[in-house]
């Protein structure tokens, strides 16, 4: 399991750790994993440019000294400061004995002309708010630029704890970070500043506390958690999970939340509602009804959501699940006008999987606000309603009502934004939750296998494909195999 930890924690953690070390022990360790970063991408780092960005405090500390380690190397650095007086002592000092040049912020534009690399080290855990006007022009001139940027611990502008970007940030080609991950280099929008991410150990581990902020499932956790049927197993053993989607209107809905569902793990697939023809005709192997949902046999788990509709006969259907004493997964039309109180009121779990226009809608907000702030408003989804909440979107979260840390997932691409590809989702992590996995696991697994199924699909995907793909990722995570 990959983890994540707030400012505050490593802060705590930090303090503990160097109370052990000689001074400086940290901040070397920092500069050195950054240096061998940098020279991969110089390869060598000889008769190369490099141009730092360097802030005020250590994390301008941090590129000093890198700097200093590849003028050491050969290449030619100049560190362009925003507070000259204010800049970290001994990383100044070790770059210049290292042969390193110093520049002024009115330099930089023209330092930045001949760089092959810049090294951002503005502000790394101690940034907050937006970057101030000096800090932004330069972001705005490396941008310009198109230079590679390494960034110092995380893009400098980003938030560190929820992923946020107020106005100007720096987009690097790669992020350079110590101890752990923050949450921000995992969620959207500053994870798409931070490009790759690469964590550099600094002995940080042992002071953490056991419980992160954020997970993201690796391939081995998801391998754990997939259901396979044993020698004892038959159909019902495996779990049987319950779709009420579809409408006259949409009964393709239905024919992708049932394939979604197919590929789940349960043992079968009921189908209740009016698309039971567009149903059997694609899958024979699902038990179609058209009654209410309750008539329609027993379930482990219920779907309910995807193109119902927004008619009085949607509602009912919508009643009628949420009657169930069994885990149920609420999408799409289903989420209209939710009743937080009638979620709370049920007797089992409740997973609710709304893109970020559905969240706003239920939390009674502005899209954009949802998107810019998903680590917040995915906790406060679960929170208000009691349920287990799925944010989807460019970075898809879990969030669950008992708190705990917040899972994003790590897989996925952008050509997964097609129609009815959010159907076979909830229709997978339905599928999940009847085998017997926790909403939050079943959520999260759902998620992961659904994303390697978007990228593994031929492109560009179409929500048909990514189901048929789903197969080849599961054998792939049972047999261990990165997929
Ligand atoms: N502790 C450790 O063990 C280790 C820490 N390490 C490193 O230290 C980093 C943390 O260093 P840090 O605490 O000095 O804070 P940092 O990120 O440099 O930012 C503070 C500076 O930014 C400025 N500033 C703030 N907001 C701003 C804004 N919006 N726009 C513009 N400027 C803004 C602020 O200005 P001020 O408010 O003081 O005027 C101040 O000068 C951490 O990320 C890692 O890289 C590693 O060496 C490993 C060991
Ligand atoms: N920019 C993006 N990057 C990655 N995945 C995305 C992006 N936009 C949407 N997705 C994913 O695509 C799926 C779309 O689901 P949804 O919005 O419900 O669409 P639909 O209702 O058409 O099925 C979700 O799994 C979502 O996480
Ligand atoms: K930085």
């Amino acid at each position: 399991m990959r983890t994540a930890y707030r400012v505050e924690t490593v802060r705590t953690a930090e303090r503990a750790l160097m109370a052990r070390l000689p001074e400086g022990t940290l901040m070397a360790r920092a500069a050195a994993g950054l240096a061998a970063a940098c020279a991969d991408l110089l390869r060598g780092g000889r008769s190369r440019r490099v141009v730092l960005l360097v802030g005020s405090g250590d994390n301008g500390g941090d590129a000093l000294y890198a700097g200093a380690r590849l003028a050491r190397r050969g290449a030619g650095v100049t560190a362009v400061l925003l507070s000259p007086d204010r800049a970290h002592p001994g990383g100044l000092a070790a770059l210049r004995a290292a042969g390193g040049r110093v520049a002024a912020p009115d330099e930089a534009a023209a330092a930045l002309a001949r760089a092959d690399l810049v090294v951002d080290g503005i502000t790394g855990i101690g940034g907050r708010g937006g970057l101030r006007p000096e800090a932004a022009e330069l972001a705005r001139l490396v941008h310009a630029a198109g230079t590679p940027v390494v960034a110092v611990d995380l893009p400098s502008g980003v938030d560190p704890d929820t992923g946020e970007v107020r106005g100007e940030a720096v987009r690097a080609a790669l992020t350079v970070t110590f101890g752990t991950h923050k949450p921000g280099l995992l969620v959207d929008p500053a994870a798409e500043h931070a490009g790759e991410v690469r964590l550099v150990d600094i002995g940080l581990g042992p002071e953490l506390p056991a419980t992160p902020d954020l997970t993201a499932l690796e391939p081995a956790d998801v391998a754990a958690l997939l259901p396979r049927p044993t020698g004892e197993s038959d159909k019902y053993r495996r779990g049987v999970i319950g779709i009420a989607a579809g409408s006259p209107r949409y009964p393709g809905a239905a024919v992708l939340a049932v394939g979604g569902a197919l590929h789940g793990g349960a043992g079968a697939v009921r189908y209740a509602g009016p698309a039971d023809a567009a149903v059997i005709a694609r899958y024979p192997e699902t038990l179609v009804s058209t009654g209410l949902p309750h008539q329609a046999g027993r379930v482990q788990a219920w779907v309910v959501g995807p193109g119902i509709g927004d008619d009085p006969q949607a509602r009912e259907r919508v009643a009628d699940v949420l009657d169930a004493d069994v885990p149920v997964l609420v999408d799409a039309d289903g989420l209209r006008g939710l009743d937080p109180d009638r979620i709370r009121a049920r007797t089992a779990p409740t997973v609710l999987t709304p893109h970020a226009g559905e969240a706003a809608a239920l939390l009674g907000t502005a899209r954009d606000r949802v998107e810019a702030a998903r680590l917040t408003a995915v906790r406060e989804l679960a929170e208000r309603f009691g349920a287990v909440a799925l944010l989807k979107g460019s970075t898809t979260l879990v969030a669950d009502p008992a708190g705990g840390p917040v899972r994003v997932n790590p897989t996925g691409t952008p050509w997964l934004a097609t129609a009815g590809s959010g159907d076979v989702l909830s229709g997978l992590i339905g599928a999940l939750l009847a085998t017997g996995l926790t909403p939050l696991d079943a959520a999260s697994t759902g998620a992961y296998l659904h994303g390697l199924a978007g990228s593994h699909a031929p492109t560009p995907p179409s929500a048909s494909t990514v189901t048929e793909a789903l197969p080849a990722v599961w054998r792939a995570l049972l047999d261990h195999r990165t997929p």
